[in-house]
Parts: C-alpha cells; structure tokens; sequence
C-alpha cells in the first residue's frame, strides 16, 4: 500500500489556517483528502467552520503539537492508518494537519517520521505556513513559534493581501529565516489542491529549486539563518551518516531543517537525496541522475543559534569541506 501524502498547515493564530482550508477542501480535486485539526484552545471551533467536509474532518484535542499532544496525534494517524490497511478507507488518498497556531511544527514531523509504524504508512509532502500580511511581523517578533513555523516552510503563503500589502521589511524578515521556501500569495494563489501537495520534499529535491537560494546570515532575534553549503570534496556514506548523527543527537533542538543533494566517494554517479527535522534524519533517497546541470553536493540548513563555523568544522571533519 503506497504511503499517504500529509500537507502540514501551520502558521500562527488567525493567519487564516482554517478559511485557506475550507476553500481547499471545496475543491473537487482534494475529494480524497482527509483532515487532522488540532486546535490551541480548550473548545474545538475549527472543525465546525470547515462544516462542507465534516466527514472527513477529524478535530483532537484541545492543546498545541507539543510532547502532550503527540501522543493524540499518533494514535489518531496510527487509527487511520490500520482502518486504511483494513480497506476501510478506500477512497482516501491524501492527509492535511491543521496544526494549532501555537505550534512548533518539528515535533509533528518527528510524529511522523520517528514511529516506524508511521513512517511505513505515511509520507510528508509538503509543509504550507501561512503568514498574515497584517499582523505577521508582531508575531514573528513576539512569538519563538512562529518564527519556527516560518523556518520549517517548504512554502510560505502570505495572507491578507487584499487587506495590506506585505511590508517590506516582512519579507525581508521571512527571507531571513528561510531563504529557501517559496514566497508565495493567497490572492494570487487559486490552485490550493497543487499548494497543499506537491510532493514538496522529493520532487523539489529532484528539480533542486531549494538548493538555488543564497546564504543568509540571522537578522531575526531569534538567531534562525539559512546556511547553504557546497562540498567540496565527497565524504563517504559513512563519515557523512556519522557526522549528520551526531549534528542531530548534539544540536537537534536547533537544527531546524536541512536537505541536501550529495554524491559520495562510495557511490559516485548519481546523488542522493538528504532530509532531516530536529534530531530526525530521513531515510536517504538516492535519485537515479542529477535534477539539473549543477552536479555540485549542496546542502541547505536552517538551523537557530548555530554559527556557520560549526556547521564547516562539522563538514571539514566528514572529509567534505
Ligand atoms: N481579509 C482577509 N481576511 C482573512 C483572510 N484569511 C483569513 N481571514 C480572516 O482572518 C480571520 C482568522 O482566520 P482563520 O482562518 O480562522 O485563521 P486560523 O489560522 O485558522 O486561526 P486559528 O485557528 O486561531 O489559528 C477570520 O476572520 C478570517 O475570515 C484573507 O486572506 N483576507
């Protein structure tokens, strides 16, 4: 049975998770698409209001997608995915998670990707943070989550853009910490079935968009920067699995997000693809040829508090820089 594809809504209080998500779901290409709402406050409102789809629409408990909750989270993935392997749910074909405005989005993913059980039956694809055009900025101030939520972006979708154009210095501030998300608008965004799933992580990977975005040094207080690398010489598999476990045991907490395309000495040819969240590293995907021209191993890292020296001797130590 083929893995179900999660899109991760996230973005902070009223960025407008639930309207996007309500549009979304009229749209009859998302027939399929199952939803997980998790709310921050004590009376679920959320699922009510996306009242078009409420068969489908699954509302957990109160709380954020901290420690507490998880457990929620992977008991109601675990019972979709035991219902789906029943073929009980046969015309299933897609997962969205509305995540609390509150939340860190990293330990939904670890969720997913550290239960052997979960990562057999599901696969993230994409993760979509919404920002308000109005009242991003003040949050991303004020608020250590929403500045994560930003970092962790494949796409970045900012609304209210009919109310307020996007300040300047707001877009410099998302560009700061994650210069390798797409930027994109809600009002200029009709095709939200091709927003919410793109197979984000794997087939960004293979065209390598993500990997063209430019070093970018911390201009936000909460010391988040995108890193981008480029190796200079190949490590082997070993070195370099060594070097990203210890990065992930050591300073899991700050490694916000890292992907990469690498060839190794010990397996010349073709690259593979390289994903890691937190203290979790994805299986490694070694894709059949180059994505473009650029046969270059790169990486791109967004991490907190963690200066770009550390990130080289931790290269230059693999046998890579
Ligand atoms: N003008 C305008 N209003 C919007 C837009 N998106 C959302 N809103 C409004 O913003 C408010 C909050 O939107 P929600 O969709 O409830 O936001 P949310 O992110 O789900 O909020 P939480 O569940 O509290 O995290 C609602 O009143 C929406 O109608 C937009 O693009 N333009």
């Amino acid at each position: 049975m083929n893995r179900l594809p999660v899109s991760i809504l996230t973005g902070f209080l009223g960025s407008g998770k639930t309207t996007l998500l309500a549009r979304a779901l009229r749209d009859p290409a998302l027939a399929g698409t199952l939803v997980l709402v998790n709310e921050a406050g004590e009376i679920a409102l959320d699922h009510l209001l996306l009242e078009a789809v409420e068969e489908r629409v699954v509302a957990l408990p109160s709380g954020c997608l901290c420690c507490v909750v998880r457990d929620d989270m992977a008991r109601a993935l675990d019972r979709i995915a035991t219902r789906r392997r029943a073929g009980d749910l046969p015309d299933v074909t897609r997962l969205v998670v509305e995540t609390s405005g509150l939340a860190d989005p990293a330990p939904l993913l670890y969720t997913l990707a550290a239960l052997p059980a979960l990562e057999r039956d599901f696969r993230v694809d994409t993760v979509v943070t919404l920002v308000d055009a109005v009242h991003g900025a003040r949050a991303l101030d004020r608020h250590a989550e929403s500045a994560r939520q930003v970092a962790i972006a494949d796409r970045i979708l900012l609304t209210k853009c009919d109310v307020a154009e996007p300040a300047d210095a707001l877009l410099a501030q998302l560009r700061g910490l994650n210069a390798a998300a797409e930027l994109l608008r809600s009002d200029a965004c009709d095709d939200l079935p091709a927003l919410l799933f793109r197979d984000a992580w794997h087939g960004d990977g293979r065209r390598g968009g993500w990997l063209r975005c430019e070093d970018v040094t911390p201009t936000h207080g909460a010391g988040i920067a995108t890193h981008s690398l480029v190796l200079t010489q190949p490590p082997t598999r070993l070195s370099f699995a060594r070097m990203l476990g210890r990065l992930a045991a050591e300073r899991g907490e700050d490694l916000l997000r890292l992907k990469g395309l690498v060839e190794f000495a010990d397996q010349p040819g073709a690259p593979v693809l390289i994903n890691a969240v937190q203290h979790t590293l994805y299986t490694p995907e070694r894709l059949a040829a180059w994505p473009d021209e650029d046969h270059r191993s790169r990486l791109v890292i967004i991490a907190q508090d963690m200066p770009r020296d550390e990130l080289l001797d931790r290269f230059a130590e693999a046998g890579a820089a």
